[in-house]
C-alpha cells in the first residue's frame, strides 16, 4: 500500500470511527430515554403522556436507536455501515445552475445548495478548469443508515435520501457537483480499501485519486453462497429504476446479468424507506422461482437494514404447503394453463369420492329416499351460489325442500313446517350430511384427480385421453411420494378460492375455571390484542410425517395475504395459472417485475401476458431496460449470446463490461462422463476462489451428484450439483455445463433453458458435450 493510500484511510478511519462513537452514545441514550418514556407513560397512565414520550423518542434518537441497534449485525455480517464519501463543489452547482438559466458566467446565480437536487445540477459540465475554493467544498458520507451527531448534524446519510442521490447519478458528463465519489471498503468497522472515480477531468491538487473505479473492483471479486447488495457501486439507469415511483406497475426488463434482481431488492428496501408506513404495514412481497434463489438472495435486504420483506419461492407461495419438484415439461404445461380451470371447478362442485349416493330416512314419521340424481341437483344448486366449506347450513336446508318435495305432499303447510323444523337437527340427517358434505381440503380435492376416469369426466372433451392420464398420473405421484409439485400450488390455490377455507371442529367445551381465568383480561389493562408483525409461518415440522398422505395434507389453509407491494422476479416463467395466484396477493399492490423473455421456460407467452395483465389491473407502468451485464466475463457471455441468437433472433443482448481474455472451454464427456466431469470442477477448484457449479440434465444428476462432495486444499462446500432450472436467479464463480443439447431436449424452454445455464458463470465455464463434434456445429 502506498503513502498516499494509507493516509487516506486513514482519514476515512477516523471518521468511521466517530460514527461508531455517535452510535454507541446514541444507542446509550436511547435505551434510557425508551425506558424513562416507558416507565413515566406507565405511572400516570395518561395517553398524552405516552405520546409526548413516544414523540420525544422520536424526533430525537428513534433514527439513532434503530442505528444503534442494527449496527452491530451490519458491521459484523455485512460489508461496512459507511461505505460512500462524496465530495462536492457548490461552485460547481452554482455555475450549472447559472447555465441552466441562461445567465452563463460564475458564481452569479444562487443555486441549489443540495446536491440531490438532480435536474438544477444535471448540466453541470464539470470543466474542472477552476480550483475550487476550499470553503465551497462539501463532505458527505453515505452508509446503510442515517447517523446524526448530537446536533443533529448529519455524519452518514443513508443512500436512499435524496441527499444521496449524486453518490449514484454523477456522472463526468453530469458531475452534479461532485468533484470525487470515493467508495470505501471495510471488513468489520476496519476501513480496508479506497475506490475513486474521478467526475471532473483534473482533480483540484488537494483531492488525493485512489484505485481503478469501484464497480470493475466490485465485479472482480469472488462470489459467495449468497447475493450481496450493489449499494456502494449502483449505476445510474439502476438508480433510476431503483427511485422510480412507487405507484402502479414498475416492470425492469434486459438479458442475463444485468442486475435485474438485484435492483429489484434496492427498490424493496428504498420503497420501504420512502414510504415507510405503507409498506411495512402493508407489506411487501418478493417471489421467485425456487427455494435456492431465496436462499439465494436473503442476505440482500438484512444488509440493507430491512428485515420485514416476505421471500417466497413460487413452491411456497401458500402457508402449510412447500414444493420443490418440478413436473416433467408437458404435465406442467397441463397444470399452468388457465385451460385447467374448468376442470378444478368440475372437481370441486363434483361429488366427494366415497360419499354416500343415497339417503334414506324417517322424519316426522316419513319416509325419505332420495337418489343421486336428485342429491347432485340439490349440490349444484347450492354451489352455484355459495362456497362448499361454508354452506353445510344451506345445503342442509336445501336438502330438507328437496326431501319435502320428494314426498309429494301438497296442501299441509304445518305438515312441512314440522317436517323441516324436525329435518333441522335430526341426528340421522346430521350424520348423512358430514358423509354427504363434510368439510374439504382444496388440497384433497386435487389428489381426487388422481383417477383418471375422474379427470377424463370432470374434463369433458377439454383434455385429450392421454393428457387426462398425465395429470392423473402425476397426482398418484404425489400421493407416493408425499410431496406437492410447484405447479401444483397455483392449482391448490385455485381450489381454496372455489371450496373456501376449511372449518375447524368446533372448540371443545372450556372448563368453568379457565373461562373465569382468562375472558376478563380488561383487568390488565389489555383491551385489543392485536398483531403487529404478519403471523409467522405455521411450524410445518408435523410434514415429516410417514405416511405420505398425511405429509400432503399437513397444516393449515388459511386465506390468502394482501400486500402493499408484489416484486416478481423471473416473471416469464410464471403460468398463467401463477400469475392467477400471485394476483390474488396484490389485489390492490404497486408492483416490481422483472423478467427477460430470452430466458422462458414458460412455452405460451400470450396466454402468461394475458394472466399477467389481469393480475396488475389498470394501473399505470413504467418500464426500465438494463442493458448491460455485469455477471459474466465478455467471453463466457459472448459464448452464450451465439448460442440463444440461432434460434431466438430477437433476444435481448445485453454488453458484457468485464474482460477477462479468458475463454470457456469446450470438452468432451467421453465414455467416462464421471471422471471427465470431475477433472474439469477439480480443474476450475484451483482457477476461481468461490463456488463450482456442475449444470447437469436429468440423466446425468444421479452419476454425478457425488462431486458435491469434492473438496479443494482442504476446503469443501464450493461444488454444487444442479438441474438447469434450479440455477434461475443465481450465479456462480465458474460453472461445467453437462451436456448441453440434453439440456435443450430435456427442458420446457429448450434452448433458452440452455442460455440460463450458460450465463451463470461469473469467472470461467466449461462446457462438456456428448458428441463435441455435433455440439460444436450445432453452435
Ligand atoms: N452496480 C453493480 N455493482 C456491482 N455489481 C453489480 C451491479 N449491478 C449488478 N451487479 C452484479 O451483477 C450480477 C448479476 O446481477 P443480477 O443477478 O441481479 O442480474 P439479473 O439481471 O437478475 O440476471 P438473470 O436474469 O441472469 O438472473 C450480480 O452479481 C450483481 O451483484
Amino acid at each position: 500500500m502506498t503513502d498516499d493510500v494509507a493516509s487516506e484511510i486513514a482519514v476515512e478511519q477516523a471518521h468511521v470511527d466517530r460514527v461508531h462513537e455517535e452510535l454507541e452514545k446514541a444507542g446509550h441514550r436511547a435505551d434510557v430515554v425508551q425506558a424513562e418514556g416507558l416507565a413515566r407513560g406507565h405511572i400516570a397512565k395518561s395517553a398524552e403522556v405516552g405520546m409526548e414520550e413516544a414523540a420525544g423518542l422520536f424526533e430525537r434518537d428513534a433514527l439513532m436507536f434503530h442505528a444503534a441497534k442494527r449496527r452491530t449485525a451490519l458491521d459484523t455480517q455485512y460489508e461496512g455501515l459507511v461505505f460512500g464519501r462524496l465530495d462536492l463543489d457548490h461552485a460547481m452547482l452554482r455555475e450549472a445552475a447559472a447555465r441552466a438559466n441562461g445567465h452563463g458566467g460564475s458564481g452569479g446565480a444562487a443555486g441549489t445548495e443540495d446536491a440531490g437536487g438532480t435536474d438544477d445540477a444535471g448540466g453541470a459540465n464539470g470543466s474542472g478548469e477552476r480550483q475550487a475554493r476550499p470553503d465551497d467544498r462539501e463532505v458527505r458520507y453515505i452508509g446503510r443508515l442515517g447517523v446524526r451527531d448530537d446536533d443533529y448534524e448529519p455524519l452518514v446519510i443513508d443512500w436512499r435520501a435524496p441527499a444521496a442521490s449524486a453518490f449514484y447519478r454523477a456522472t463526468p458528463a453530469q458531475p452534479m457537483g461532485v468533484l470525487r465519489r470515493r467508495v470505501l471498503r471495510s471488513r468489520g468497522a476496519t476501513v480496508i480499501g479506497i475506490e475513486d472515480d474521478l467526475m471532473v477531468p483534473e482533480p483540484p491538487d488537494d483531492l488525493v485519486i485512489v484505485g481503478d473505479g469501484a464497480l470493475m473492483a466490485a465485479l472482480t471479486r469472488t462470489r459467495g453462497e449468497r447475493m450481496r447488495d450493489i449499494v456502494a457501486t449502483i449505476q445510474a439507469h439502476q438508480d433510476e429504476a431503483i427511485r422510480a415511483s412507487a405507484r402502479g406497475v414498475t416492470e425492469i426488463t434486459g438479458g442475463p446479468g444485468t442486475g435485474k434482481t438485484v435492483v429489484a431488492l434496492h427498490r424493496a428496501a428504498y420503497l420501504l424507506y420512502s414510504e415507510r408506513r405503507r409498506f411495512e404495514s402493508g407489506g411487501i412481497l418478493v417471489v421467485g422461482p425456487s427455494g435456492a434463489y431465496t436462499a439465494y438472495i436473503e442476505r440482500v435486504l438484512p444488509s440493507l437494514g430491512e428485515d420485514s420483506v416476505t421471500l417466497r419461492a413460487l413452491g411456497d407461495v401458500i402457508d402449510a404447503m412447500h414444493a420443490e419438484r418440478l413436473d416433467p415439461p408437458e404435465v406442467a404445461r397441463l397444470k399452468g394453463s388457465t385451460r385447467i380451470r374448468p376442470l378444478l371447478s368440475a372437481a370441486a362442485r363434483g361429488r366427494v369420492p366415497g360419499a354416500p349416493t343415497e339417503l334414506r330416512v324417517m322424519v316426522a314419521g316419513r319416509a325419505v329416499r332420495l337418489e343421486a340424481r336428485a342429491l347432485d341437483r340439490v349440490r349444484s344448486q347450492v354451489l352455484r351460489q355459495h362456497q362448499r366449506n361454508a354452506a353445510t347450513a344451506v345445503a342442509q336446508a336445501a336438502l330438507g325442500e328437496a326431501a319435502w318435495a320428494s314426498l309429494g305432499v301438497t296442501g299441509e303447510r304445518d305438515a312441512k313446517a314440522e317436517f323441516i323444523d324436525k329435518w333441522e337437527d335430526h341426528l340421522d340427517v346430521e350424520s348423512f350430511m358430514e358423509q354427504w358434505w363434510p368439510q374439504v381440503d382444496p388440497r384433497e380435492v386435487l389428489l381426487w384427480l388422481a383417477d383418471p376416469e375422474l379427470v377424463r369426466r370432470h374434463a369433458r372433451g377439454a383434455f385429450s385421453p392421454a393428457d387426462a392420464e398425465l395429470l392423473a398420473g402425476s397426482f398418484t405421484t404425489a400421493l407416493e411420494t408425499g410431496t406437492w409439485s410447484v405447479a401444483d400450488v397455483a392449482l391448490v390455490d385455485d381450489l381454496a378460492g372455489r371450496v373456501g377455507p376449511v372449518k375447524e371442529k368446533e372448540a371443545e367445551e372450556r372448563g368453568f375455571y379457565e373461562i373465569e381465568e382468562f375472558d376478563d383480561l380488561t383487568q390488565y389493562g389489555v383491551t385489543e390484542v392485536q398483531p403487529v408483525n404478519r403471523p409467522e409461518r405455521e411450524d410445518t415440522s408435523h410434514t415429516r410425517s410417514a405416511d405420505p398422505r398425511e405429509r400432503l395434507l399437513a397444516g393449515r389453509i388459511g386465506k390468502p395475504d394482501d400486500y402493499a407491494h408484489v416484486l416478481v422476479d423471473e416473471a416469464q416463467d410464471l403460468s398463467p395459472m401463477q400469475w392467477r395466484m400471485i394476483g390474488l396477493r396484490g389485489r390492490t399492490a404497486s408492483w416490481t417485475v422483472v423478467g427477460d423473455a430470452a430466458q422462458a421456460s414458460w412455452p405460451d407467452p400470450d396466454e402468461a401476458t394475458t394472466a399477467r395483465e389481469e393480475a396488475y389491473g389498470r394501473q399505470v407502468r413504467q418500464l426500465f431496460h438494463m442493458d448491460t451485464n455485469y455477471r459474466n466475463a465478455r467471453e463466457i457471455f459472448d459464448y452464450a449470446a451465439e448460442v440463444v441468437r440461432r434460434e431466438v433472433p430477437d433476444a435481448d443482448i445485453p454488453q458484457a463490461v468485464r474482460e477477462t481474455g479468458i475463454h470457456p472451454v469446450e470438452g468432451s464427456l467421453g465414455e467416462d462422463p464421471m471422471g471427465s466431469v470431475r477433472e474439469a470442477v477439480l480443474h476450475l477448484l484451483g482457477e476461481v476462489d468461490g463456488s463450482v457449479a456442475v449444470i447437469t440434465p436429468s440423466s446425468y444428476a444421479a452419476r454425478l451428484a457425488p462431486l458435491s462432495e469434492l473438496a479443494h486444499d482442504g476446503v469443501d462446500g464450493r461444488v454444487q450439483v444442479v438441474d438447469p432450472m434450479s440455477t434461475k436467479g443465481l450465479e456462480y464463480d465458474a460453472t461445467v455445463v453437462v451436456d448441453p443439447r440434453e439440456i435443450v431436449r430435456e427442458s420446457p424452454g429448450g434452448v433458452r433453458v440452455l442460455y440460463v445455464a450458460l450465463t451463470r458463470a461469473a469467472h470461467r465455464m466449461t462446457v462438456l458435450s456428448a458428441q463435441e463434434q455435433e455440439f460444436a456445429r450445432a453452435r
